[in-house]
């Protein structure tokens, strides 16, 4: 090397620390918080390459490496995952405004345009929906009033169960498909046909079970705009397929409301006024929010969110909890004996029954803890820059919350592998679903908590009770209950639960 090479390759170096040196100082006089620690990946792709099936495992094992927050940068997106609950309620109670919007994966936007309640940006036309929906679907009123649905799709349920005694049957797809007629009633204050029903059933529920699979798998596109266009792994196209299947039930229920509201003259009659699709098809080509127009494409996004957000999370967890009691037979004896002193042996369930059966709510609350049917609950994207936990946290980066690592953390709960629903009777009343208590957010927290936890909390347990009052429960001939999780935006089961019931009195 020649001196003058040297000579400019002395001054570079002086340069380069220079700046270095000075936005460093800058840096630390601002008080800019650092960043958190994280793996390194590979350039450009990031950790992208490294990521597992099982995220909430994996996730967990970097904390313990990393600690309780730390980043991830996959592809061109800054990721961070808190996992303890001190860092969440710093996101989701004193933060929360910040963390309330949302990152539609392309997945979501390919499914409803992101114009539906769960993935719509935090903001007016999300706030009226959302209002919209609380109010005319699941205030106290509306839902005591429509309790009479409730009951005749819970006899149904206890009519197929009979007819099907010493004969396996798929408890998932039961109560999925009990959970979808009840929240279709709630939307329109009708049913489905017997005959779409029928039709539909099965198919509809693998349907729904593949858009939730897809919106939670990783996709390369999400990470690289630039690729989105290519679709590398077909998760967009695939998306695309799935969804006229799901739309074809919510354009029945659509046509069947017009229908009526033509019939009343093109006016809604006053008993009919009150149903959410009613006041949504009122709405169409209004203007709601702040200037955004209101038509079919946005009613049918609100109700492919209501009709997916309520029917997989129930069923799955329903599903869970039946698998629990089945490997715990003693468990399952104690629920069943609080159920014979509440109910009697001669009565059905009633939905007034629930708020005395403590054991019952105890053993769904340690499987929601043990199995939460959202793990990461939804990713978060802060609106802003902010600091959590003295680190931090960019503009727009997507932020996991890991509650699947809390709930197996044994410096929260104690033995937190072990089903044990009577650490749920010690405190009952600092676990409630409504996201208080940052140790348990099985519905989440916040502005974004579920809002369809009066709901889901009311049919899990009237359907438990029902199934488990009515009936006595063992797995075929041979079999063994397996506990294996799929991971998923919901987590469900790996291999579906098939179980016998026979008449317990
Ligand atoms: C066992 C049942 C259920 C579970 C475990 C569950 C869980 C969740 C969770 C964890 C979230 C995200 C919360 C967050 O980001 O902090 C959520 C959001 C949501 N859930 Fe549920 N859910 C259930 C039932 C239902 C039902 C029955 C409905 C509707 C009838 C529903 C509709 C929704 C909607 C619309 C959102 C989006 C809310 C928003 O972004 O503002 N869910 N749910």
């Amino acid at each position: 090397m020649d001196e003058l090479a040297v000579a400019a390759l002395t001054v570079i170096s002086v340069l380069v620390f220079v700046f270095w040196y000075s936005w460093m100082f800058k840096k630390s006089k601002d008080g800019t918080a650092p960043h958190p620690p994280g793996p390194r990946g590979l350039p450009i792709l990031g950790y992208l390459p490294f990521l597992h099936v099982n995220l909430h495992h994996q996730f967990t094992e970097l904390a313990q490496k990393y600690g309780p927050i730390y980043k991830l940068q996959l592809g061109s997106k800054i990721c961070m995952v808190i996992s303890s609950p001190a860092l969440i309620k710093e996101v989701v109670r004193d933060q929360d405004t910040t963390f309330a919007n949302r990152d539609p994966p392309i997945a979501a936007i390919a499914a409803t345009g992101g114009l539906d309640i769960f993935w719509a940006p935090y903001g007016p036309y999300w706030r009226d929906m959302r209002k919209l929906f609380v109010r005319q679907m699941l205030s106290n009123n509306n839902l005591q009033a429509s309790y009479g649905l409730r009951k005749e799709e819970v006899a149904k349920v206890l009519r197929d169960v009979s007819k099907n005694i010493g004969k396996p049957i798929e408890i998932g797809e039961m109560i999925f498909l009990t959970e979808l007629n009840v929240i279709l009633s709630l939307l329109w204050g009708g049913t489905i046909d017997a005959e779409t029903r029928g039709r539909l059933g099965a198919e509809f529920r693998y349907k729904v079970s593949k858009l939730v699979d897809l919106l939670g798998k990783p996709n390369v596109s999400d990470y690289f705009p630039v690729l989105a266009k290519f679709d590398v792994q077909g998760i967009e196209k695939e998306m695309r397929a799935v969804v006229p299947g799901i739309e074809e039930i919510l354009d029945s229920v659509i046509d069947e409301r017009m229908k009526m509201i033509a019939a009343d003259g093109g006016e809604p009659s006053a008993e009919r006024e009150k149903d959410l699709l009613g006041i949504l098809l009122e709405l169409k080509e209004q203007e709601v929010g702040e200037g955004s127009s209101f038509g079919l494409t946005q009613i049918k996004a609100i109700l492919m969110d209501i009709v997916v957000g309520g029917t997989d999370t129930t069923a799955t967890i329903v599903e869970w909890v039946m698998a629990e009691l089945l490997q715990n037979p003693d468990i399952m004896k104690k629920v069943q004996e609080e159920l014979t002193d509440v109910i009697g042996e001669n009565n059905i369930a009633e939905e007034f029954h629930i708020t005395k059966l403590h054991y019952l709510d105890a053993v769904v609350k340690e499987t929601f803890r043990l199995h939460p049917p959202l793990p990461l609950l939804v990713p978060r994207f802060p609106s802003q820059s902010c600091v959590v936990g003295g680190y931090m946290i960019p503009k727009h980066s997507q932020v996991f919350l890991n509650m699947w690592s809390i709930s197996m953390d044994p410096q929260v709960w104690e033995n937190p592998s072990e089903f044990r629903p009577d650490r749920f009777l010690k405190h009952t009343e600092n676990f409630d679903y409504m996201g208080n208590n940052v140790q348990y957010l099985p519905f989440g927290s916040g502005r974004r908590v579920c809002p369809g936890i009066p709901l889901g909390e009311k049919m899990v347990m009237y359907l438990l009770a029902t199934l488990l009052h009515s009936f006595k429960w063992q797995l075929p001939e041979g079999e063994t209950v397996d506990l294996l999780e799929k991971f998923g935006i919901v987590m469900r089961k790996k291999t579906p639960l098939f179980a016998i019931p026979y008449q317990r009195f």
